[in-house]
Parts: C-alpha cells; structure tokens; sequence
C-alpha cells in the first residue's frame, strides 16, 4: 500500500511524514474506500509574488469589496460593475434529483444574500404551491432584510409568458422591497415551431403583451428572456427586445438555452444585440448559459467582456441536464483577471463561497467532484511532488488565488486547538473563524458532537469540525433520530444490528435486523422502526481527514418505494418516484451510515410537511 507524504503547513519549516495511520485506517476500514490523499493545503497566500500578479497595492483594490452602486433596475451607474444574478433555487432545483425543501431554500436564499448577490431567482411560483410559498417566503423575509452589510437583494420569480404564470410570480415575490418577474417565451425556430406552436408574429405579440401585463401589475422591475436565444434568427432576436424594452422591459437576458454557443460567438452575439436593437441602452444585458458543451463560464465570461451587465449563474454550476455557469468560476474570473476582464467588478463576498458550495451541495444532493474549479475537494491540494516542492518554495507558482479568499480559511487564526477540554465558546469562535454563523440550539447540538469527537480524537480538525456542521446543521427537520446503535460482523455469519430512535415526541423504539453487512443490518432495523419502504439509489463513505481516528461521512440516496412523492421527467413526461439524499458524520462508520439513512428518510418523510407547516402565512409574516 502506498503511503502517501503528508505536508504540515503550521511550522515555519515544514516537514514531511510518512503518514502509515491512514493507510491503515483503509485497511482495518474497508469501508473507507480510499484513504484521504495527504496534501499540500493549508497556506497563506501573497498574491503579490504570482508571477505576472498586479503589484500589492493594485491588489489591495482589487481584494478589498467594492462598494456595490445604487440598484436601478435597467441602469447600473458604475459602468464596470458586473450584477450577479443566482438561480440554484429555479434553475439549479431543475437538476434531476435536486428537490430542496422550502425550508432548505429558505436557508439558501439567507446565504446568498450574506453572499453578496444582486438578484435571487427564487423559484418557479406557477410550478407548485409549494414553490410558490417557498418564494413568497424568500421575498418577505430575505428581501425585507438586508445583509450584515446593508445589500438588500432583488427578488425574482420565473414565469412564462401567460397570465397565469405570471400572477403567480407576481404574487410570489411583491412582498420584497425589491421584487422582480422574469417572464419568457422562446424566439427559435425550432421552439416557436415544434413546442409552443406558434408564429413570430404570435411569440412578439405575446412577449410584448405579457411585459405589458407585468408592468401593470406594478412590477417596475421585469426581466424577459428570449428562450434558446443562441439559436434564434438575430434580425428577429433585435425585433423581440426592442419591443419587449417599449412595453416595460428593464433587463433582457440572452439564455444560450441548450449550451449550444461556443465563446466568441456568444461574445458576438452580445455585441451585436448591444449594437443592432434599438432602445437597448434602456435595459441591462444579461447572459443564461448552460453547460451543454462544457462552455458555460467561458460564454458567461464572453458575454461579460461584450458588455454584458448580468450576469446568471448557480452555485456549483447545478442546473438542468449539465447545469449552468457557475456563480464561484465566474465572480472568482473576473476577479482573479480583473484587468484582462476591463476592470470589471461584482458586489460577491466570495469570503463564503465555500460555504454556499457546501450548503447547496448538501441540500440538493448533487455533490462536487473532487477537481471542481474552486470548490472541488482538491482545487487547493498539490499532491505530486514537483508541485509541492514549487510551493514550498514559492506559493505562486502553482496557486492563482487564495484558498482563503472563498473561506477556506485553515489558517489558524485565533491559535485555538480545538480538544476535549475546550468549551462552546472556543469552539463558536472556530466555527466563526471557519465561516459559519452559529448560535442557539445548533451551536449546543454541534457541541455536543464536538465533545463525543474530541472524547475519542486527541485534536478535533478543521475538517471535523466541517463534517460535524453538515451532520448537525445542513439537516432536515428531525423526525427520526438516532440515539443507539450496536452492530456484530465477521466472518461467522450473518451481521445483525440493534437500533434505538427517538421520534419527532420523544417516543423511543428498539429493533433488531440481521444483515448481510453490518451497514446492512442496521438499515433494517431502522426499517423495521420507520416502517416506510424505500430502495437505496446510492451510497458512499469517505473519510474527511486523515488517521485511524478519522471523521466518516456517509452520503445516500433513498427513493420511496410507494406513490406519495413523485416528480415528472421533464423529457418524456414520466412519472417517476423523488429521490432524497441524506449525510452523516462520525467516527464510527456504522453510525455515520446510519445517520445518512435517517437523515434522508427526515427528508422525505418531512417533504410535504415542511412544505405545508413552515411556510408562514403573509398576514403571520407582516404582523
Ligand atoms: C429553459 C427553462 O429552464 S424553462 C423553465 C423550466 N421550468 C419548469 O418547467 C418548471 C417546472 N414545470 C412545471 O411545473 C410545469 O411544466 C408547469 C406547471 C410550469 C406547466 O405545466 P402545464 O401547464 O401542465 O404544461 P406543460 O409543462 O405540460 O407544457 C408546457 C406548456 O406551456 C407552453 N409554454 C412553454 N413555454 C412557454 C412560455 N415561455 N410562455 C408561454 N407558454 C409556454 C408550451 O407550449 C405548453 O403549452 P401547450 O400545453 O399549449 O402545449
Ligand atoms: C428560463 C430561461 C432563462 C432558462 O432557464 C434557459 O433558457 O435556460
Ligand atoms: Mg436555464
């Protein structure tokens, strides 16, 4: 087996050591698939010393967060200010399996804000009841109260061009101080002919009526989209915005619908609306690229350089079928290339991107691969030799930006070492440190696994710490929780498992199950509890730092195995049963799995109820 060479960044004169423990954590736990890879990521980080890097004090501009102009809505009086506009919760809940609970949005919609993001998408308001409170929610609580900062942000909702939909919408986000409908209606041929039905002269007349019908409605703020607008005729493109600006239009966003676009040329074609539609100096710019062909962020980023003043993304680029730009590779372009860009800015905190990522990571299920541009596991790991030795000696020659720069902050700032005999306070002032704002119940909830931890680990990481926060925070609400567990396995026979849960009253339940595994045995005396039967779409462990006593997380997808949750393939139009992901943490990899399992089964068990229960109702909201 392999040992790998561990690189420890806390002394001036790093050493490094044969690190035998996690080699040996895989084998005595196979379940850990691999041993985490020892790396080189805990640094400080002078920008000054990139190669080619703006000198320290052109730095200091470029790092300090620009004061954000005056929002109006079809004008941005900084004329390099770049708007960030996020849709995780309308686009980004497209993806296949990426239900979030209203309560999960909710607390989404509370991060981006802290983030810095100009507008919201919030959600699809005609598309459920569900999201319509789920929206309605976000727009009187996150678009009533502004950030630590003072950024209030816009809040928008998605409609399509029909009076319906966008009653809806309007209903939806009207409670914020700064509401916003997106209304649109697709302009190509290939839509207008084979999907809506209908004639140019049918779609300009309806996209014109309906920006009108917003307008009416009160809305001062309304965005339109020209659907798959890469693959519309331009002349018509031109004649659809010039006409949707006259009726009321104060953003118009060109979607590059199905990735379809390569980069000059949605650089282009920006250009050439800005150049070819008359009254276009009356809205802002926006882009909406997919990710069809891998492309996104570089269209985005084109389409930003051809003036683009919007611009549209989703946090770990999820959205449908291979997502979209994603919010941490474009705000983090632009202000890595800040000069190349023509000076343009944006309002982003990028000091919780890495929170945002994990937040969305863990309430949509989709998690980020390992070399995912600036979020990936791995995206400020050097693990081969040549690159370590380069940054020993000098960090730029294999770092553009800081890891602390998206709040992967590992320098240990307070100099606390966390252990078993530290208290709430020292570890609130580590999570503070670490980016998350936590007090209350959650922070006795955390403490409490924190002790557990630090009871059988000598020193409780940073990466602990992390595991222990998506275990105890980024949870469902609790209708089951695990209160003991105690497994045999072997080789001489079958594997059983003793599971105690407390219910949502407080009411515990023994069982016992006998399985192939001891995973196993212990998913069916939870079963045998819950009593509701699903199938178990996915399961994987890892362990999140290295050592014998390592942290596991366990992270599943469950499916119900009855008809209550269902959602509809967007393709063929099937029915088919939700998936629900779930995670947990703990040393002990049984009960880090079975954690995973409960947690998914609160999600799916609490889908509807949260959905129903939590929503306040406006008048409850206002009073
Ligand atoms: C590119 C994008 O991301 S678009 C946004 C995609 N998001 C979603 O679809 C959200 C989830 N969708 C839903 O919940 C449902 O599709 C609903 C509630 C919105 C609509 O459901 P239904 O009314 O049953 O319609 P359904 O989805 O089957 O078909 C879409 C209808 O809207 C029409 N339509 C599609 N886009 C538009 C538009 N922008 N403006 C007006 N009509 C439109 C279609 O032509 C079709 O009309 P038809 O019934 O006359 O043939
Ligand atoms: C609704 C529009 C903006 C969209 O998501 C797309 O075209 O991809
Ligand atoms: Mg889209």
């Amino acid at each position: 087996m392999a040992i790998t060479a561990a690189i420890c960044f806390g002394s001036p004169n790093p050493k490094p050591i044969a690190c035998a423990a996690a080699a040996d954590a895989a084998v005595i736990n196979p379940l850990i698939s691999r041993p985490r890879s020892l790396t080189l990521h805990r640094h400080c980080w002078n920008p000054s010393l990139v190669a080619g890097a703006p000198s320290p004090r052109s730095f200091a501009v470029r790092c300090s967060l620009s004061s954000r102009p005056d929002y109006i809505p079809n004008l941005i009086p900084d004329h390099a200010y770049v708007r960030i506009f996020d849709t995780t919760l309308r686009d980004g809940e497209q993806s296949p399996g990426a239900t979030m609970t209203s309560s999960e949005k909710i607390t989404v919609a509370r991060l981006l804000s802290r983030l810095g993001v100009d507008i919201i998408e919030a959600g699809f308001p005609a598309s459920s009841p569900d999201d319509l409170e789920a929206v309605r929610s976000i727009a009187m609580e996150v678009g009533n109260k502004p950030a630590e900062d003072g950024h209030l942000p816009v809040i928008c909702g998605l409609a399509r061009c029909n009076k319906k939909d966008i009653d809806a919408a309007w209903e939806a986000v009207r409670h914020a101080r700064r509401p916003r409908v997106h209304t649109f209606i697709a302009t190509s041929e290939i839509h207008m002919q084979h999907k809506l039905r209908k004639t140019r002269e049918e779609v300009v007349r309806i996209a014109r009526e309906m920006v009108g019908y917003v307008r009416r409605l009160g809305c001062e703020d309304i965005e339109f989209s020209p659907e798959d607008a890469g693959r519309s005729d331009r002349e018509f493109l031109y004649h659809v915005l010039e006409e949707v600006i006259k009726a009321g239009a104060t953003t118009v966003n060109i979607p590059d619908t199905v990735g379809y676009t390569i980069p000059h040329e949605f650089g282009q074609l920006i250009s050439d609306i800005k150049a070819n539609t008359r009254g276009i100096e009356n809205a802002i710019i926006s882009t909406h690229c997919q990710n069809d062909l891998g492309l996104a962020t570089a269209n985005t980023l084109a389409g930003a350089s051809a003036g683009a003043r919007q611009l549209e993304v989703t946090v770990n680029g999820i959205g449908e079928r291979a997502g979209n730009a994603s919010l941490e590779e474009v705000v983090m372009a632009i202000r890595c290339r800040k000069q190349t860009m023509g000076g343009l800015y944006t309002g982003i905190n990028t000091k919780h991107i890495n929170m945002a990522s994990k937040m969305v990571a863990e309430y949509s299920g989709l998690h980020v691969q390992p070399h995912k541009a600036i979020v990936g596991a791995n995206a400020f790991s050097h693990e081969s030799g040549i690159h370590q030795d380069g940054m020993l000696k000098f960090k730029g020659t294999y770092e553009i930006i800081s890891p602390d720069d998206i709040g992967l902050s590992r320098s240990n700032e307070s100099g606390i070492v966390l252990g078993k005999l530290s208290g709430r306070h020292a570890l609130k002032s580590k999570l503070t440190e670490l980016g998350y704002d936590i007090s209350g119940k959650e922070l006795d909830d955390v403490f409490k696994r924190f002790k557990e931890i630090a009871e059988k680990k000598k020193r409780v990481s940073d990466d602990d710490i992390e595991a222990l926060i998506s275990n105890e925070i980024f949870q469902p609400k609790v209708i089951w929780s695990l209160h003991d567990l105690q497994v045999t396995s072997g080789t001489l026979g079958l594997s059983t498992a003793t599971v105690k849960l407390i219910d949502s009253e407080g009411v515990e339940r023994i069982a016992c199950s006998v399985g192939t595994g001891p995973v196993h045995a212990a998913y069916e005396a939870v079963n045998n509890i819950v009593q509701v039967r699903v199938t178990l779409m996915e399961y994987s462990l890892n362990s999140v730092t290295e050592g014998i006593d390592a942290v596991a997380t366990t992270r599943v997808l469950i499916r119900a195995d009855h008809n209550g949750h269902t959602s509809t393939h967007a393709l063929t139009g099937e029915t088919l049963p939700r998936t629900f992901s779930g995670s947990g943490a703990d040393m002990d990899v049984v009960v880090s799995s079975v954690r995973a399992y409960i947690s998914a089964l609160n999600k799916m068990l609490g889908f509807r109820e949260i959905s129903r229960n939590e929503i306040p109702s406006p008048e409850a909201v206002v009073a």
